[in-house]
């Protein structure tokens, strides 16, 4: 592990240092030393069917109501604001933004009181159970404003749950006399800040545990949480990776390049990436597990695509797999959970195969070895398999080979033979520079974990709403963590039993959504005629430096779109098309050159129906 923590990091010229020196947008309402706190509802959980499982096991933290943070009248008396002690932990994965969390939650510190002091955990969780600090200070900060990675204090395991764990990090709070505790992570992390505030709650330890929703998967997703610092970053670097190699495959015509893209379960990173850089195909892991959908399903539906392609002399093409897409496939997540049971059971690796139950044996051995050696790797710490270890897009492109070889045998299919070339994108994202909107949107989280530990909140996330605005329209609040937590079942519909302990869990993808339904639309269009998208690198400065994730516009698309979206995309449509076109013509035009949302937008504009007139005014 890195001894050197902390230290200040020598920052290449140019764009390195340029963004150092950017400042956070930050929603008026916490511009100021205090804020107005205003409490709602009292709320129970997102699912109704699981608020006795969760209020039993929550006594203390549950029902607790939502909070909104706005700013407070001009003529509010300014009151004694007591110093914090506060620590700062990196629990979940790496992810772009994570540095300006610790930023915004140090600047609300200071101003706030100057004397308050803030700590950060060095080496993550196990810094935190073995009382490892660094004191932040804006010198210590200065380096690692707006920058990628968790590098300023790192991290180690996404854990926070035995009660050897759960004690030391008690032990460590009441050490410090902390009157805060700020965790930084996703869905699992999340669940376990909720479990220690309830647990410190019990143990009469008067640290506030709040917990920031940062991963790059866009999983943490719910009604109070729109989505999850690094998304943006990780989507847009990736985006621009995947339309490389879609040129790339449309040059020389002979690839197929099977994309896996990093984002646990779900599959809200390879559903993104594919709307701004419209690959020929996408293999969702919802639309797989919800049509339960075997190996050999997946591997003709593919063909078919290949062989559709190839009617039409295409021999190339772009597929993205989510790297959840494994345990999507239901015998392949039977067995992966098999191999799990037996991991539980401390059953050593080289007698695994050995007591699989037949069938799941009979999976196992018609896989190709490099699979079969990663299945068997140690489950993740939410006891789903090693992901990022499972070369699925190997698996499918062997698999596609094999059967395209077989169809041309069978004399079913006569096109050339089928050529791939494979690759995981997931480091190479993860470690980014921040996108505007991570930085702003972790820098805002950041001051408002502050704000809920000053109104002496525990068990809170803090959130902004409104996120698809510029920053000045976000809404700053806090929900309680318990609010979120739901608990897996036996068997689906109105008998199903809750079973294991309440958590938060990751959100799918919506498969009633407007952006899945957008997708759905173009599905074919993707497939057949390399409608490909060049998003290109991350804009810092200047045009295009604002945009947001599309998923996350689209969703939240009021309809009512931006009127300067539209300007836009009639000026660069005036070039195309000619005079009192129809609007087929127009909608073609649109379509062949700006972004899905772009289109949306403008199709959906209420000016839309005086578009041609407007056009040529
Ligand atoms: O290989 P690592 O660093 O342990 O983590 C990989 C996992 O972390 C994530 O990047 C973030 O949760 C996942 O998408 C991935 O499966």
């Amino acid at each position: 592990m890195n001894a050197d923590f902390g230290a200040p990091k020598e920052l290449a010229g140019g764009l390195q240092q340029r963004r150092a020196l950017y400042q956070p947008g930050l929603p008026p309402s916490v511009q100021g030393a205090t804020v107005k706190v205003e409490y709602g509802d009292a709320t129970t959980t997102i699912d109704p069917t699981c608020a006795n499982v969760v209020s039993q096991a929550f006594p203390s933290t549950y029902g607790q109501p939502l909070v909104s943070f706005v700013a407070p009248p001009a003529d509010a008396a300014d009151a004694d604001r007591p110093p914090l002690r506060v620590g700062v932990v990196f629990s979940g994965r790496q992810s772009p933004g994570g540095h300006n969390v610790i930023w915004g939650l140090h600047d609300a510190l200071k101003t706030h009181n100057p004397q308050s002091v803030l700590y950060g955990f060095v080496g993550g969780t196990s810094g935190l159970f073995a009382n490892k600090t660094l004191e932040i200070t804006d010198d210590v900060l200065t380096s690692y404003k707006n920058q990628g990675g968790f590098d300023l204090l790192g991290r180690s395991i996404d854990q926070i749950r035995s009660t050897k764990q759960v004690n030391a990090a008690m032990a460590t709070c009441r050490n410090l006399n902390l009157d805060g505790l700020v965790i930084i992570g996703g869905v699992t992390s999340n669940s376990d800040a909720a479990q220690l505030a309830e647990t410190l709650v019990q143990n009469n330890c008067k640290t506030k545990v709040v917990g920031v929703p940062v991963t790059l998967n866009g999983d943490l997703k719910n009604q109070f949480v729109e989505t999850t610092v690094g998304f943006d970053t990780v989507c847009k670097v990736n985006s621009q990776l995947v339309s490389n190699v879609c040129l790339d495959a449309i040059s020389a015509g002979k690839y197929y390049y099977f994309v896996r893209l990093m984002g646990r379960k779900a599959s809200h990173v390879a559903f993104e990436c594919a709307l701004q850089s419209h690959p020929n195909m996408l293999i969702l892991g919802e639309e797989v597990a919800l049509s339960k959908l075997t190996l050999m399903e997946v591997i003709n539906k593919i063909c078919d695509g290949v062989q559709a392609r190839a009617e039409l002399g295409k021999y190339h093409g772009v597929l993205l797999i989510p790297e959840g897409l494994i345990e999507s496939i239901p015998e392949m997540y039977a067995l992966i959970q098999e191999i799990n049971i037996l991991h539980n059971n401390n059953v050593p690796v080289v007698e695994m195969t050995s007591q699989l139950s037949p069938w799941a044996a009979a999976l196992f051995h018609f896989l190709p070895p490099f699979i079969r050696r990663e299945l068997l790797l140690h489950q993740e710490s939410d006891n789903s398999a090693q992901l990022s270890q499972i070369d699925t897009e190997q698996l499918l492109a062997h698999l596609v080979e094999a059967e395209m070889i077989k169809r041309t045998k069978e004399g079913r299919y006569k096109g050339r033979k089928f050529s791939s070339v494979c690759h995981f994108f997931g480091y190479q994202a993860r470690g980014s520079i921040p996108s505007n909107f991570d930085c702003d949107y972790a820098y805002a989280l950041g001051r408002i974990s502050l704000h809920i530990v000053a109104a002496g909140l525990t068990g809170y996330m803090a959130t902004v709403a409104n996120l698809k605005d510029p920053v000045d329209k976000w809404r700053c609040a806090a929900a309680p963590l318990t609010a979120m937590m739901s608990v897996k079942r036996h068997l689906r519909g109105p008998g199903a039993i809750p079973i294991g302990k309440p958590a938060i869990h990751p959100s799918p993808i919506d498969l009633k959504g407007k952006a899945y339904e957008l997708l759905r639309e173009k599905a074919s269009s993707f497939l057949l005629d390399d409608f490909y998208r060049t998003p290109g690198g991350i804009q810092y400065e200047g045009p295009g430096c604002d945009a947001k994730p599309i998923t996350l516009t689209i969703e939240k698309q009021d309809y009512m779109g931006d009127i300067e979206i539209l300007k836009d995309c009639l000026s660069k449509v005036r070039t195309m098309v000619k005079p009192g076109c129809s609007r087929e013509v127009l909608k073609a035009a649109i379509s062949s050159m700006l972004s899905v949302t772009d289109v949306l937008t403008v199709m959906s504009h209420p000016l839309n129906a005086e578009l041609p007139l407007y056009h040529f005014n």
